[in-house]
Formats: structure tokens, C-alpha cells, sequence
């Protein structure tokens, strides 16, 4: 009787750890994904290891050799990426892939809601708009501007597999009437000249190796007088190239987020004017008084680990692909790297400009 009493403890204690372990310590966000269900993406689980391997080594040489040989394969390599990480983002962070300030007495998800709020009101969206989502992930913001606004939204993303959770997503929520998804690239959309009345892009447009082909291809496709709000991922007026602290946050910042290079913040609204657009407002939302962006990547820590311990089981039995432990390793130590960009202050994932196309503007961009 007593072993079996003891046998019973041990049972009860063995899966009360793991509740705890899974559930209790530092939940992932699992809005719909689940650690049983994490993949890579469209590849197949026995390709992971080696997709993982060949983004890396395309990302680890200098993003300027990157842009000078191999920009047009950019592209796929970002798909990879997504294929890559869409799961363990949508598991360890939710349905919106982007950064927002703290707002005291707001959560994580309140104030992420509020960030992307903020993109549909600065472009004015309303029930009588088609806005344009450029880099849509999942299409967490998609949601919150379509529901915020009552416009159309039609997305576009580089990743076939985020076009499938996105769909489902929006079928869940009820938005699949207002909220379109479409695969393709946002260098050479598939969409008309002038047929949006609105469009924003959020933490996207940092993939593409020239800004100005991703600027002009939205400046062709919104209408006359149409607006156009981004928040780029940008180096500050505090990073310096001279500083080796700096230069490595920076590198390890593209490395781990399939970035050929970042720019400057000064770069973006020069970009802006050359393919057209009139300037309206630029702010770093990162800046003071906003609340620190990166609070949320330094409390995940414990989770992190947590996630890794339960990725790595979850792999040697089988359940996830193989090389989603290196995938997630990989995502650990950007997070560092993103903190440390933050911290620091030489970093910014919100830089935003909010642009318009002049109302007299021809059809077709002038920079092409
Ligand atoms: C805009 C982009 C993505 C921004 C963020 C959404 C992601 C950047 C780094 C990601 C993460 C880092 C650590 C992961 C952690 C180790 C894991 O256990 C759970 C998921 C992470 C928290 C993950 C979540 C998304 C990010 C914060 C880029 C790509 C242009
Ligand atoms: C960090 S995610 C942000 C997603 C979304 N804006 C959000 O905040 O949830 C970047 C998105 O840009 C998309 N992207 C990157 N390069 C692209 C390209 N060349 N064409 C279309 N989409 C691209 C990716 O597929 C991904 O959906």
C-alpha cells in the first residue's frame, strides 16, 4: 500500500512540475499555437536543420556585400526566415511581430493594440477605405486597424505559410469579409496603380535591401492624396561606427532578423522625398517619454529558457523539427541583442513616418 501511495505522489508531483514548468512559469503567449504544433513553416520538418543553416550563412557576411551581390535573392532568404520563425513567434510573442512602447497601466497586449491604432489613425483610415498592409506576418495589426477603423485591409507578405495563418486567423475573428491576405513580394506588388486609399507598414519594410523600391511600389499603388505611415527599424543619432560595442549589437540585430543592413534614421524621410512623397511627420516613437520597447524581450528571459527546455524535448522526441533548436538559440541571443540596441539608445523599432502621395501626382512612380 505504501509504495503504491508513493508511486501515486511521485505521478501527481511529476505532472503538478510540469504544469507548473509549461504553464505557470512564464506562459508563451499560444494565441492559437501551441509548443506540440511548432513547424518550419512550408518546409518540411527533415529540411529545417539545412534551410536554417543556409539562411546563416547568407546573413552572417556584411549586409553591404549582401546588397552589392545578392539583392535579389533577398527575398527568399527573408522567406526563409518566416518559414523558420512564424511558429516560435506566434507561440513566445502572439499574432503582431513588432515591438510598442510600455504604457503604465496598459499590458502587453493592450499597448501593442495602441501602437497599431495609432498607424490607422495617422493615416485617417475610415469605413470608406482600402488600406494597404505592407508586410502583414499573421496579420495581428490587420485586425486591430480593421476593427479600430471599419476599413478594407488587404495584406501582403513575402511567406506563403503566414498567408495561411493569417486567413485562419481572420476567419476566427470573424474579419475574413474586411481582411484580405495575399502572398507576393512588396517590391513588385500585384496590385493596380492608384487603388488604395490609405496604407502603413509595420516593422517590414526593414527586409528590403533598397527602401526606395519598397516606397515607390506603395507610392504607385495609393491614389492621389493617399497616406502612407511605416515604422522602420533604425540606427539613432547615438549609434557610431567607430564604436565596436555598437557595430556588433547592430550586426547581431540583422543577423538574427534576416535584415540586409539597417539604415539610418536619417536616411528614411530623404528616401521619402526622392520617389515622390511629401513629408508630413517623422518621430521616433522609441524616444522619451515613451516607455521602454524592450521591457517585454528582458522580463521573457525565464520563459526563454523554458521554451528552449521544452523545444529541445519536444525535438528529441520527435514532436518538433530537429532544427528548431538552433532557430530558437538563435532567437535568444537577438533578443539580447535587441535589448542591448534599446538600452543603449542607438537602435529604434519605431521610427516613424507618416507621408502622403501630392494630390496632382502621376500615376506611376517617378523613381523607377
Ligand atoms: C520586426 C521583426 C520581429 C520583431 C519581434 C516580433 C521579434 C524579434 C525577436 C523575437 C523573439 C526573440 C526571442 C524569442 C524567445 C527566445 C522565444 O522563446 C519566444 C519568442 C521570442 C520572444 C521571439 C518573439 C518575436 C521577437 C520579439 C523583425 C524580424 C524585422
Ligand atoms: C516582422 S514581420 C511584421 C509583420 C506585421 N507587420 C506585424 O507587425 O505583425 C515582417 C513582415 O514583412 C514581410 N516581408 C518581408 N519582406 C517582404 C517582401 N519582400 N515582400 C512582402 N513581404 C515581406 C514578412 O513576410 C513579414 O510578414
Amino acid at each position: 500500500m505504501d509504495s503504491v501511495a508513493a508511486l501515486f505522489c511521485t505521478g501527481a508531483l511529476l505532472v503538478g512540475g510540469i504544469y507548473w514548468f509549461v504553464c505557470v512559469l512564464g506562459p508563451a503567449e499560444q494565441k492559437g499555437k501551441s509548443a506540440a504544433s511548432l513547424s518550419g513553416g512550408s518546409i518540411s520538418s527533415e529540411k529545417v536543420g539545412d534551410k536554417f543553416k543556409q539562411y546563416w550563412s547568407f546573413f552572417l557576411r556584411p549586409p553591404s556585400e549582401i546588397r552589392a551581390k545578392d539583392k535579389d535573392t533577398v527575398p527568399d532568404f527573408v522567406d526563409t526566415f518566416y518559414n523558420l520563425v512564424t511558429d516560435i513567434y506566434e507561440w513566445g510573442w502572439g499574432q503582431s511581430f513588432h515591438f510598442s512602447p510600455s504604457v503604465p497601466g496598459h499590458s502587453h497586449a493592450s499597448a501593442t493594440r495602441l501602437h497599431e491604432v495609432r498607424a490607422s489613425d495617422l493615416i485617417s483610415a475610415n469605413p470608406d477605405h482600402r488600406i494597404l498592409d505592407v508586410g502583414c506576418g499573421v496579420g495581428g495589426p490587420m485586425r486591430a486597424i480593421a476593427s479600430h477603423s471599419r476599413s478594407r485591409v488587404v495584406g501582403i507578405t513575402i511567406n506563403e505559410y503566414q498567408v495561411g495563418r493569417a486567413r485562419a486567423h481572420n476567419r476566427k475573428a470573424g474579419l475574413d469579409s474586411t481582411c484580405e491576405v495575399i502572398r507576393g513580394n512588396f517590391l513588385e506588388m500585384p496590385f493596380e496603380d492608384n487603388s488604395f486609399d490609405g496604407a502603413y507598414s509595420i516593422e517590414a519594410t526593414c527586409h528590403a535591401p533598397r527602401l526606395e523600391d519598397v516606397y515607390a511600389e506603395v507610392f504607385r499603388v495609393l491614389k492621389p492624396g493617399a497616406k502612407f505611415v511605416s515604422y522602420e527599424w533604425v540606427t539613432t543619432d547615438k549609434y557610431r561606427a567607430s564604436d565596436e560595442e555598437h557595430v556588433a549589437v547592430i550586426r547581431g540585430i540583422e543577423q538574427g532578423d534576416a535584415l540586409p543592413g539597417l539604415r539610418s534614421y536619417s536616411d528614411i524621410a530623404t528616401v521619402a522625398r526622392a520617389v515622390g512623397f511629401e513629408v508630413l511627420k517623422e518621430e521616433d516613437l522609441a524616444a522619451p517619454p515613451a516607455g521602454p520597447w524592450w521591457t517585454r524581450l528582458k522580463m521573457g528571459r525565464i520563459a526563454y529558457w523554458r521554451n528552449h527546455v521544452v523545444i529541445t524535448v519536444l525535438a528529441a522526441i520527435g514532436i518538433a523539427p530537429k532544427g528548431t533548436v538552433e532557430v530558437h538559440e538563435m532567437l535568444f541571443k537577438t533578443a539580447d541583442f535587441l535589448t542591448r540596441g534599446g538600452q543603449s539608445g542607438i537602435f529604434s523599432p519605431m521610427h516613424m513616418i507618416l507621408l502622403r502621395k501630392p494630390s496632382n501626382a502621376a500615376s506611376a512612380s517617378a523613381s523607377k
